[in-house]
């Protein structure tokens, strides 16, 4: 087990997810600078390519709540391989966390299996600072 709540948050939603096409449940759980975290599942759609991502749904939460800046970013597959946010969630993280900020991919148990920065996982990135 693993007794980080941001952990416990991405677990917890992951439960909630839904994905009848995927059968693949995600969970993630964003913490903002302030501490607050927001979680989110995959929504998956009949018309596939209208189902969005855990982080997505995550990010959504926090900038309801005026979250803008995500501090760690925690990813639950459900699966013992991690399971890394996708390209355009890496972008979407990227709007909203330092190229630092550390994203950790966990099991559904909380095992920590792999931890990498957003400059990891999106090098040479655009964003908000590129527009300027
Ligand atoms: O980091 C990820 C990777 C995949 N998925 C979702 C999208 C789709 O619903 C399912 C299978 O790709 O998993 C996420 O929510 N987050």
């Amino acid at each position: 087990m693993n007794n980080d709540p941001l952990v416990q948050a991405a677990i917890d939603v992951r439960l909630r997810a839904y994905a009848p096409y995927s059968r693949f449940p995600v969970g993630a759980a964003v913490e903002t600078a302030d501490g607050r975290i927001f979680a989110g599942c995959n929504v998956e759609n009949a018309a596939y390519p209208e189902g969005t991502c855990a982080e997505a749904g995550a990010i959504a939460a926090m900038v309801a709540r005026g979250g803008r800046q995500i501090h760690r970013v925690v990813v639950c597959g459900g699966t013992d391989a991690p399971c890394t946010p996708c390209g355009g969630c890496r972008q979407k993280i990227r709007e909203f966390a330092a190229p630092e900020t550390p994203v950790s991919m966990v099991s559904a148990g909380g095992t920590v299996l792999l931890v990498r920065t957003l400059a990891d996982l999106l090098p040479d990135s655009f964003g908000p600072d590129s527009l300027t």
